[in-house]
């Protein structure tokens, strides 16, 4: 059989080669070991991030800043082995970064469906408006060019509804309205204006009443404020930007007396969150209160102040404790603890919660403290006279309340209307004393304190007759270690 042999030779030796090619040599073993541990560690990674995240989803800062450290951490070791290693991690590194905040569009909450039919452009129905009705603000060529758009304001859903309808108190008399149009983001902003006694938004073909008044227009740096002075009204709404007054522009349109206002970012602003909640945490270490304009701006500010007027017109709020009550608050508003996942707070908790955060690395009363957010309290004061007197939010420590912040939510407030916050940063007592700050409660504002045995304050009387309805969110952040330690306490039987 030497065939047979001589076949066995051959296939014997191609064996020996094929073992050769899968017998890996002490480097690919090396680098194999280490694929493994870089694999484990980029878990860890990943694990640790979602970590954070949903400590941070559910307010736990304390919670995800140590999660978030431990993934850096994690992060830092995976990026030295594969470095040691000579294998690049490069599409692990995108991966330890926390993820963003869900993102809303400047559109979001108003339907843009509708926008898309353009009406033909009627030069004559368009006017600049004259200098001393827009205050500073310039009319703009080009921004007239694109004032093409259909401005038959009932063609589109989301104008401002007024509040006074709900419950007690509120305006009946006309009120401006205004919307936001969709705009591409990081391009500024486009709101559109009827005045109190221009076309109705519901029937648009209303030519302007001769008793149309047109507004005085100021452009502040995250606020546009219209005045109406024969009328008294006032609406003033928040930009999520810097706007460059010399920029903007504004077109009226004589037929319905509609005003197109093309607000423009000013060119290299600088990132204004992050050095706003500088200054903000620098206000706050002393006593006092310090707020931010613009905190939740736009259309995602209108659909935050819709939802809390939706379920204050179900009849979802509790009647506030009126003054001498037994519970501890002492307040003529109504007020609604909104539910943890109600989605109108994503819109703006997670930025809430970062700048929270901030608080702890930079003001030194808060350094290392772990916070947690507590419930949101939507709060809404209507009709003459209703207040919260002075108060403390939290006393030695007895409920765990550390820092309070308040979102408002009330474009159409007037000086003279009141329910501004009042704040007494000396006062040691229930009796007020010392210098006091006031705290207009304007649309998308946050204001922000610390309120532990510090800060007396008061919601000043609702006074203006017309008053719309004064609605708010307040946040209170608890110190998390010691709302654990009463948690067991309690369940020791020992609150
Ligand atoms: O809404 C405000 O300005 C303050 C409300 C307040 O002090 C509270 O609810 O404890
Ligand atoms: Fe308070």
């Amino acid at each position: 059989m030497p065939s047979k042999t001589r076949s066995a030779k051959p296939k014997q030796k191609e064996n020996l080669e094929s073992q050769a090619k899968v017998v890996p040599t002490k480097a690919v073993q090396v680098q194999s070991a280490g694929k493994d541990v870089l694999a484990k560690l980029e878990e860890q990674v990943q694990s640790l991030t979602k970590l954070a995240d949903d400590y941070l989803d559910q307010g736990l800062l304390g919670h995800h800043e140590e999660a978030s450290q431990m993934r850096d951490s994690a992060a830092k070791t995976l990026k030295d082995v594969s470095s040691r290693l000579g294998l690049a991690p490069d599409h692990l590194a995108a991966r330890s970064e926390s993820a963003k905040p869900p993102k809303l569009t400047p559109a979001q909450g108003i339907s843009s469906s509708s926008r898309a039919a353009a009406e033909p452009k009627r030069p004559s129905d368009e006017e600049p408006c004259p200098a001393a009705d827009v205050g500073a603000v310039p009319v703009d060529a080009a921004a007239r060019a694109s004032a093409e758009a259909d401005t038959s304001a009932n063609a589109v859903p989301g104008w401002s509804q007024p509040a006074g309808q709900g419950g007690s108190g509120g305006s009946a008399l006309p009120l401006p309205r205004y919307r936001w149009l969709p705009q591409a983001e990081g391009n500024g902003a486009t709101l559109e204006v009827l005045g109190p006694n221009s076309g109705s938004a519901a029937g648009a073909a209303t030519s302007t009443s001769e008793s149309d008044e047109p507004p005085e227009i100021d452009v502040a740096e995250r606020v546009v404020r219209c005045s109406w002075h024969q009328s008294k009204w006032t609406l003033t709404v928040p930009l999520g930007f810097g706007a460059d007054s010399a920029q903007c522009s504004v077109v009226r349109k004589r037929r319905t007396g509609l005003l197109q206002l093309t607000l423009t970012p000013k060119q290299a602003s600088p990132p204004a969150d992050q050095e706003e909640s500088r200054a903000l945490c620098a206000k706050i270490s002393g006593p006092g209160c310090s707020w931010m304009d613009g905190f939740v701006a736009g259309a995602e500010a209108d659909s935050v102040r819709s939802r809390l007027l939706d379920l204050w017109r179900g009849g979802k709020f509790e009647p506030g404790e009126v003054e001498g009550g037994r519970k501890a608050r002492v307040g003529s508003d109504e007020y609604l603890y909104l539910e943890e996942g109600d989605p109108i707070l994503s819109i703006f908790t997670r930025r809430l919660d970062k700048l929270v955060l901030q608080l702890t690395k930079e003001v030194p009363s808060l350094r290392g403290k772990w916070l947690m957010r507590g419930r949101a309290m939507a709060a809404v004061y209507a009709g003459p006279g209703s207040r919260y007197t002075p108060h403390f939010d939290a006393v030695g420590g007895d409920n765990g309340r550390m820092v309070t912040c308040i979102l408002y939510l009330n474009p159409f407030w007037r000086k003279g209307d009141g329910a501004e916050l009042q704040i007494w940063p000396e006062a040691k007592t229930l009796m007020p004393e010392g210098a006091c700050l006031e705290v207009e409660p304007l649309h998308g504002r946050l204001a922000v304190f610390l309120c532990d045995s510090q800060n007396l304050h008061e919601v000043k009387p609702v006074t203006g007759d017309h008053a719309e309805p004064r609605l708010a969110i307040s946040f209170w952040y608890y110190d998390s270690k010691d709302g654990l330690r009463h948690r067991e306490d309690e369940a020791d039987g020992d609150p």
